[in-house]
């Protein structure tokens, strides 16, 4: 019987990372690896999550002690906007497949991941862990935050019902190395990088922002964000979600201009007021994980700055 009020050691653990080829699953790689644990890991090609025979097979064959859920369907405004199915069942599935898998096989610890959005569009700010359910969805993003909701329940019901140690940890808008570049289904930062750099290599006088550049964003980076998952499984073990964020946002003009200055473009800013704003405000109150003992190390213009670099790296 593990005591939860002892820190869960991860030495010599076999901690399974769902969606290691991700963005937020190699960061968690990388992290680990400076662990004493032994990662394993699946490629979509080997073990699709949305099959829950194999994934119940994978579990039972490869008995994973930990689990991070860092596998999901994932995207910026529009993709979640266009795709409101596949962002629903796949999320369903992935999650219910492997949070039962899990249990069924187990597993010591389980962190899920879940998103910002899934706090009402209006929820107060900065948004406590208790306005969960109290209000109604962003539209643009529903689909996708009904699904995370139901996987933070599914933890807390195998923590209510059977007493497993499944905890679920909600961040705010991530970026980093390893980032999706892909204009039509990526998240707002790394598509204005990419577009500030081709309008600079084209010599373009404007670069096109969606929206009206007034709603605000609290931006992690993807590394610091590993930093607070490792945290939270040593340190974290209770009913109820927990935010991970910087406590910190700015404006989608803002973020627009430090894009800007960082990769030397100097045209200006043309707002596309056709395309959607999405929830006007998401910053989070970190107030319950600051008071563990964490905090985001990585300014905004210093996230921004190697984040650009690991781009153009990308391109070489
Ligand atoms: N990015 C963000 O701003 C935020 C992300 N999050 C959460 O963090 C987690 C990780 O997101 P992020 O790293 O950005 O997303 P990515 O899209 O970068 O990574 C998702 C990973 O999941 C894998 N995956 C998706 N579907 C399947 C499947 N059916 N079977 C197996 N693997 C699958 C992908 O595999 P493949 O490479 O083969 O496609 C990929 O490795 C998600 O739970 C997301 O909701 C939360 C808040 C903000
Ligand atoms: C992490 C989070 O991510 C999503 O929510 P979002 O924060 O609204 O997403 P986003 O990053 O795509 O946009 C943020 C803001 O930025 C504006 N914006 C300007 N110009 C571009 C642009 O070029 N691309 C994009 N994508 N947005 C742009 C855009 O119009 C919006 O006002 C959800 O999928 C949700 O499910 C979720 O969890």
């Amino acid at each position: 019987m593990t005591d939860r009020s002892m820190p869960f050691d991860l030495a010599g653990k076999r901690i399974f990372v769902a969606g290691h080829r991700g963005m937020v699953g190699s960061a968690v790689v990388r992290r680990l690896q400076t662990e004493d644990c032994e990662i394993l890991t699946a490629g979509r090609e080997v073990l699709d999550l949305r099959d829950q025979a194999a994934t119940k097979a994978f579990f039972d064959r490869n008995r994973p002690e930990v689990v991070v859920l860092a596998a999901a369907k994932v995207g910026g405004i529009l993709a979640n906007d266009t795709y409101p199915a596949d962002f629903l069942y796949d999320n369903l599935v992935i999650e219910t497949n492997v949070i039962g898998a899990a249990f069924q096989a187990g597993v010591r610890k389980l962190l899920f991941l879940g998103s910002s959005c899934i706090y009402p569009k209006f929820a107060p700010q900065p948004i406590p862990e208790d306005a969960l359910l109290t209000g109604a969805l962003e539209p643009t993003n529903e689909w996708y935050a009904l699904a995370k909701i139901a996987g933070i329940k599914l933890c807390d019901a195998y923590r209510k019902q059977y007493g497993a140690d499944f905890i679920s940890a909600m961040p705010s808008n991530l970026y980093g190395p390893g980032d999706n570049f892909d204009l039509r289904t990526s998240h707002v930062l790394p598509a204005l990088m990419r577009k500030a750099h081709e309008a600079k290599l084209a010599g373009a006088r404007s670069l096109e922002v969606w929206g009206t550049g007034t709603p605000r964003r609290e931006f992690l980076y993807v590394d610091d964000l590993a930093d607070a998952l490792v945290f939270l499984l040593k340190h974290y073990s209770e009913p109820g979600h927990i935010n991970v964020g910087t406590g910190e946002d700015v404006t989608i003009r803002e973020l627009a201009e430090l894009i800007c200055r960082t990769v030397g473009f100097e045209g200006e800013l043309v707002f596309d007021s056709s395309k959607p704003d999405g929830t006007p405000r998401k910053l989070m109150d970190v107030g319950k994980l600051s008071a563990m003992g964490w905090r985001a190390r990585t300014s905004l213009p210093e996230g921004v700055a190697k984040t650009y670099q690991a781009f153009k790296d990308s391109l070489r």
